[in-house]
Order: C-alpha cells, then structure tokens, then sequence
C-alpha cells in the first residue's frame, strides 16, 4: 500500500509525540514513587529518634538505607539540642555514618549495654518478628540489639506484613561459615524446603562475604506458616550456621512511614 508521504509524516510525529510523553510521564512516576518511599524512611526515622532518644543515651545504629535519616536525625539534635549520645555501629557502613557525622563512636567492648538500637528491616510481620540482613549485616544487627533495652525499627510502608514471606520476596538471609555453605544449602532445602542460594556480589566475581568474613545463604519460598520461633531456634544449633535473619521476640516497637505523609507505629 502507498501511504502519502505527508500522512507518514504526521503519523510519525504523532507516535514521537507519544511516546516521548508516555516516557516522560513513566520517569516521572517513578521519581514520584520513588521520592514518597524515601520520604516514608524519612518520616518514621525522625519519628522514632524523636520519641526513643534521651541525652546521655548509648544508642545502637542499624544498617541500610532507612538508617541514614535516623543519624541524619539524631546529628541534628546532637546540634541543636546539644543532647549527648553514644553510638554503637551494626556495620562497617553503620560506623562510617557515625563518623561522617561527627557523631560520639563506641562499640561493645566500652558500652556493653545500650539504652535503645534503631535499625531497618526487610519485613515486619504483625507479631513485630523481622527479617533482616538484606543488607548483609544480620549477626552485628543481632548482636547489637540483643544488648539494647529496646530495638525499635524505622521503615516504609512496604515493609510491613501479616506473615513473614508475603510481601520481602529476596529470602531470609542466613550468615554461614564458608566451608560450610554447601551442607547447609542442602540440609535447609532437605528439611524446610523452598529454594537456598548462596548471596553473590555485585562489582565483585564470587560471593558476598560479610563484614565478618562469612557467607550469606538466602533461603527462599519457604512455608510461611512455618512457627519461626522454632525454626530459628533450630537453625542456629546447626553447626557452620552463624546465625539467621530472624529477629524473632527481639523489636519493642516500629514505625512505618506511610504514603499520606503519616507514620503508623506496631508494638
Ligand atoms: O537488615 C538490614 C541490613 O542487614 C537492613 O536493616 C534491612 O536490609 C533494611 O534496609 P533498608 O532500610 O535499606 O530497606
């Protein structure tokens, strides 16, 4: 068939036109999601550093990108307040915030016991038990919190569930010793099923290795009705396993930002 040469013309300008405009408008929607997620951390991490943090606190610092606004939070009250704390980092990234900040490190050895720790998580069920160590920083996030009076976790709306399982869909992550990744990928599937992968780097060949110097084996599509309390308290008598990312009893509190701009808190 012939087309006129001045309706091809139109006919292309009209789809340029569309198609420029439905991208436009894509990216667009993405910078907004993506801007009322940021805002949701933001909102609970000033929230919860607002209402759990006293002067003369020792305070643990989580890790990931929730985390951020809780040091941002409390530098600026360190500032304007002139509120003395004590941070305990989960992380080499932890540690690296608390020093970009300028803010009082310690660690374990010196301040054993913390007043609270506010950490992120993958996934909150209704019952406040976690999954954490997306992040890769699981056994220094447990480690820490178990020496806090409190834990409380800052997160954004899509973090929150009924069951864990339902809405983090990257597995539960299990820190193990390297000599032993491949018995236990084989042990879990054998006794719980789902599917275990060892966690591969990103800009690096072969796997991650935590700031402990282990391996993290991420175990997936799992049974959600699974008693997690159990489960946990099996998988960390298992030689080669260091230890799981299920906090399980462990979270006093979390705040969730919402997309309205509100903040919904679990306790
Ligand atoms: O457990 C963690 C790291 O080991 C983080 O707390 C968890 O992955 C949440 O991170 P983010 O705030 O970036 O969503």
């Amino acid at each position: 068939m012939n087309i006129p040469a001045k309706i091809l013309k139109a006919n292309l300008f009209t789809n340029f036109r569309s198609n420029y405009f439905s991208t436009k408008y894509y990216y667009l929607s993405i910078a907004r999601d993506k801007m009322s997620l940021e805002e949701a951390k933001k909102l609970a991490a000033y929230r919860a550093v607002d209402e759990h943090v006293e002067s003369g606190y020792t305070v643990g610092i989580g890790s990931g990108s929730t985390v951020i606004y809780a040091v941002d939070r409390l530098a600026q009250r360190v500032t304007e307040e002139n509120i003395k704390v004590k941070c305990v980092p989960t992380s080499f990234q932890a540690r690296q915030l608390i020093i970009n900040h300028k803010l009082a490190l310690t660690d374990l050895e010196i301040s054993p016991h913390l007043n609270v720790c506010i950490d992120g998580a993958d996934e909150v069920d209704s019952n406040l038990n976690l999954i954490k160590g997306g992040g890769g920083c699981l056994l220094q996030e447990k480690i820490v919190a178990s020496c806090a009076e409190q834990l409380i976790i800052i997160a954004d709306y899509t973090k929150h569930s009924c069951l864990l399982g339902e809405q983090y869909k990257k597995g539960i992550p299990i820190e193990v010793s390297p000599l032993a990744y491949v018995p236990i990928k084989l042990k879990l599937e054998k006794k719980y099923k789902g599917d275990v992968a060892l966690r591969m780097a990103v800009n690096k060949a072969g796997p991650v290795v935590t700031d402990n110097g282990n391996f993290i084996l991420d175990w997936k599509d799992f049974d959600q009705s699974l008693n997690w309390k159990t489960v946990n308290d099996d998988l960390v008598s298992w030689p080669g396993i260091v230890d799981t990312g299920l906090f399980i009893g462990m979270a006093s509190k979390a705040y969730f930002g919402l997309k309205d701009g509100s903040v919904k808190t679990q306790s």
